[in-house]
């Protein structure tokens, strides 16, 4: 997390003192570092500088308008998965033409509207999909762009819950289908066959699952331009993993370089879809220990941050790093689990951390930028957090805090004599 580090025992994100943050905007709160989230998206624009290639970062990630937005002025592409992702896109300022438009369940509303404003490309999950996509075209007179993400049955080697690319996952056409579905396609009116798209998975910390699934594309590649069916851009998903505690995973360089080298001379376009690796170490979540709770049995902090706020260690029992913002002298370090206040056995942050904590302490959940406040809920009627974002030495709400409002909105009672 090169963007935040201590400065005289106090935690900075570039160069703002996290208390302050805290103390201006409340906890929970994610902050993230503008300076971060620019440089991982360069890490892989600039690998791929001088090539017919498109970075589409996915938007399910973070879907923050000011996360998007510092991304559409660097020239991003999107990968999105809805309707609401296409229009967070386009209100950010992302071009129509720089969009793929990923997922299982595309509904014939969301396609419509992905025709109307002109995106790059449709990455089809099924046959009946495919018959969607190509009658809504047609409703629509016009003829869509389309790739199919083919399951190439390989095994990423990540957690069961974010493994895509095997052939009992719901993703993707598998691979033995493929030349079928595709020369079926070919004889559409209104699709038109550009690519060909894959992702295995999330958080992959080695290059050999990625490069398996490359060779199984490109066999099908070369069949299909034997049949007439010509791939003009290969979209090599998302999937690269980031460091939480101590994995090591390739950087963008080494994994497109892998990529290239096997491409060789082809003349194939790429598109790829980083969510994770462009935001997750460009943020944290601050929280702040509420009681502390010791027994000769165990000990438990208890803070303000909570499953509902970031659901990943309860969901995979994912680990992410939890640092104090200011480094305490005295006192001694115990070993805590830290819990929040909802009512879930499972409501935990981190188990068993050796902190050095008192209570009213400020704590940075690491890590966080990526699937922490897109996947947060409102579980025990909890307003959602506070998201901003740093800027050098200046600090921006860029999305506040929801309020008791927020909390009931559209909601209603039965009327009177019901
Ligand atoms: C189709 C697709 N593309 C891209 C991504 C982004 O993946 P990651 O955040 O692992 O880079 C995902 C999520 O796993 C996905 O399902
Ligand atoms: N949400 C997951 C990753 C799923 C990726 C989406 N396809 C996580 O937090 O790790």
């Amino acid at each position: 997390m090169d963007s935040f580090e201590y400065r005289d025992g106090r935690l900075h994100c570039e160069d703002l003192a996290l208390d302050k943050v805290a103390e201006r905007f409340g906890t929970p709160v994610y902050v993230y570092s503008r300076d971060a989230i620019e440089r991982a998206y360069l890490n892989y624009a600039q690998a791929l500088e001088g090539r017919d290639a498109l970075v589409c970062y996915a938007v399910k990630a973070n879907s923050n308008l000011a996360v998007l937005n510092v991304l559409a002025r660097l020239g991003a592409g999107f990968d999105i998965v809805s309707l609401g992702e296409l229009e967070r896109v386009l209100k950010a300022g992302g071009l129509a033409k720089n969009i793929v438009f990923s997922g299982v369940g595309k509904q014939a509303h969301e396609i419509k509207r992905a025709l109307e404003v002109g995106i790059r490309c449709f990455n089809i999950e099924s046959e009946a999909e495919l018959e969607r996509v190509n009658t809504v075209a047609g409703e629509c007179q016009q003829i869509a762009d389309i790739s199919f993400r083919v399951n190439p049955d390989v095994d990423a080697g990540t957690h069961p819950y974010i493994s895509t690319g095997l052939k009992d996952n719901k993703f993707g056409i598998a691979i033995t289908d493929a030349e079928r579905i595709y020369c079926h396609a070919n004889g559409l009116s209104h699709v038109n066959v550009v690519g060909m798209d894959c992702h295995i998975g999330s958080q992959l910390t080695e290059i050999a699952p990625f490069m398996d699934a490359l060779d199984r594309l490109l066999v099908l590649v070369d069949k299909l331009a034997e049949q007439g069916v010509q791939i003009h851009h290969l979209d090599l998903g998302g999937g690269l993993g980031v460091c939480y505690t101590d994995e090591t995973p390739p950087t963008p360089q080494a994994y497109i370089g892998a990529v290239l080298e096997k491409l060789g001379d082809r003349a194939l376009g790429l598109i790829f879809e980083p969510g994770r690796s462009i935001v997750a170490n460009a943020g944290v979540m601050l929280t702040q220990v509420e009681f502390l709770k010791c027994t000769d049995h165990k000990n438990f902090a208890i803070i303000d941050g909570a499953m509902n706020d970031l659901i990943r260690p309860s969901l995979y029992s994912a680990y992410q790093d939890i640092i104090p913002v200011a480094l305490r002298k005295e006192g001694e370090a115990k070993t805590y689990d830290l819990v929040g206040p909802v009512c879930e056995t499972g409501d935990f942050l981190g188990k068993d951390r050796d902190l050095n904590l008192q209570a009213g302490d400020l704590l940075a959940v690491c890590s966080a930028g990526a699937y922490g406040f897109v996947m947060s809920s409102n579980y025990n009627t909890r307003p959602r957090a506070a998201e901003v974002m740093v800027d050098d030495n200046e600090v921006f709400e860029v999305r506040a805090r929801e309020t008791l409002v927020d909390l009931m909105r559209g909601e209603v009672m039965l009327p009177k004599g019901h």
